[in-house]
């Protein structure tokens, strides 16, 4: 189930996906960041007189410094081995980097 904020908790048959494989626009460049990323993503809702459609918009949770890298939590699992998508191999540098934890559980499990 996706629960996008607090009010609405959607049905799976209900959630959207916004997939920008083949179309988008300069947010496609955004690279992903663990946990201590720069930006969050805010679903809005763009009504016109026929449709009701999704826009991701993106904000700062911080000041940002002239050009440092805009950033984003993808929110990968990167332990969920099951997923249909293999992650790519998370190179973000934080601290926090989930990608970087598996690997130091890996090595440390190595050196036992
Ligand atoms: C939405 S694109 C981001 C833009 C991409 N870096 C480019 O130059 O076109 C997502 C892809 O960028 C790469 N990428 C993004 N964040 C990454 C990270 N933290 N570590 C390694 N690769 C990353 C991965 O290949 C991922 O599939």
């Amino acid at each position: 189930m996706q629960d996008w904020g607090s009010e609405k908790v959607l049905k799976d048959e209900e959630a959207l996906c916004l997939d920008a494989t083949s179309y988008g626009n300069v947010a496609r460049f955004i690279n992903h960041r663990c946990l201590d990323a720069n930006l969050v993503e805010i679903p809005v809702e763009v009504e016109t007189p026929d449709h009701h459609y999704y826009h991701l918009a993106f904000f700062t949770t911080r000041k940002v410094n002239a050009l440092e890298e805009l950033t984003w939590d993808y929110g990968i699992d990167f332990d969920d081995h099951d997923h249909p998508i293999k992650a790519f191999r998370c190179r973000c540098g934080s601290k926090f980097c989930r990608n970087m934890k598996r690997s130091n559980r890996s090595r440390s499990a190595a050196v036992r």
